[in-house]
């Protein structure tokens, strides 16, 4: 996990939308804090009023509230020169631009445009292990702004830079992986069930093989060699693994990130 820098001193941000997701950075913010005394302040009914006083804001409503929330009367002035850090899965930077700007028709608006940066983590932030998309950002960012972004999303783990094309691939990847893996871990404790483990060491006992293959690739292996060294030829890990290969698991697990895909992108 990347190692965290102090945030600015006297460094104030704002979540707007402080449910689920949000909580949890809130969490590894204040965590990370140590013993250092941080006022928290809860502003009811008006996000404008919390832009104007944060010198950054994390959006985290649900994705079809963000555009509303944003072309509130006031909101671009409050958030002009800012950080704005949108967690709004499947919402576009341009989206959110045209919610604050579109009065201003493309012009530039009077006071700065904000920098607004989109990133999904995923759930494993809560074990500040999360890996968070990057995609879209506003044109023009400017570097302090992205290292802000980036300094944030370390609270919660790593994160990882993607184009916006991909943005939707990246997210089933990631976001939807979770549940992906979860799925296979669940799939192994059932197949060691049926073999006579008992079910919660089961699901130790395959959560950490998991983990540990996982923390090979992450360490630099490519997980091809990785089953390579497993696999003694003629044996029985190639036994299983001829299984899942005559099965066409591998062809299974395209279509099931492909579908994911195509429904966020839709
Ligand atoms: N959960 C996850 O694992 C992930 C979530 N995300 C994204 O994060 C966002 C939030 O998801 P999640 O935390 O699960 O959702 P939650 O429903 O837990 O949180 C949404 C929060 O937004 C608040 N809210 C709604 N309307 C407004 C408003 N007008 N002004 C201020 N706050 C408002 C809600 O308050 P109230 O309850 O009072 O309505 C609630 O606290 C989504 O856009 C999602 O796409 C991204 C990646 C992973």
């Amino acid at each position: 996990m990347p190692a965290t820098k102090p945030l600015p001193s006297g460094f104030t941000l704002a979540i707007i939308g402080c449910g689920k997701c949000a909580y949890i950075l809130l969490e590894h913010v204040l965590g990370d804090l140590g013993d250092r005394v941080c006022p928290i302040e809860f502003v009811v009914g008006d996000n404008v009023e919390a832009a104007r006083r944060a010198d950054a804001v994390v959006l985290s409503c649900h994705p079809h509230q963000g555009s509303e929330i944003l072309r509130v009367p006031g909101m671009s002035e409050a958030l002009a020169d800012k950080l704005l850090l949108s967690m709004l899965g499947g919402v576009s930077v341009t989206t959110l631009e045209d919610s604050l700007y579109a009065k201003s028709a493309g012009a530039v608006p009077s006071l700065g445009r904000c920098h607004i940066i989109q990133a999904i983590p995923n759930v494993a932030a809560a074990r500040k292990k999360s890996i968070t998309v990057v995609g879209d950002r506003s044109a023009c960012m400017p570097d302090e702004a992205l290292e802000l972004g980036q300094e944030i999303l370390r609270r919660i783990g790593d994160h990882a830079f993607v184009g916006t094309n991909q943005m939707a691939a990246a997210t089933a990847l990631c976001a939807s992986g979770t549940a992906f893996f979860s799925w296979l871990v669940e799939a192994m404790v059932d197949a060691a069930v049926a073999e006579g483990i008992e079910r919660s060491e089961a699901t130790r006992m395959a959560a950490l093989t998991m983990a540990g293959a996982a923390e090979l690739v992450v360490s630099g292996e490519d997980p091809a060699v990785v089953t390579a060294r497993v696999t003694t030829p003629g044996g029985a890990t190639a036994r299983g693994l001829a299984v899942l290969e005559h099965s066409e698991v591998k062809e299974t697990v395209a279509i099931a990130l492909r579908a994911t895909t195509l429904k966020i992108r839709s």
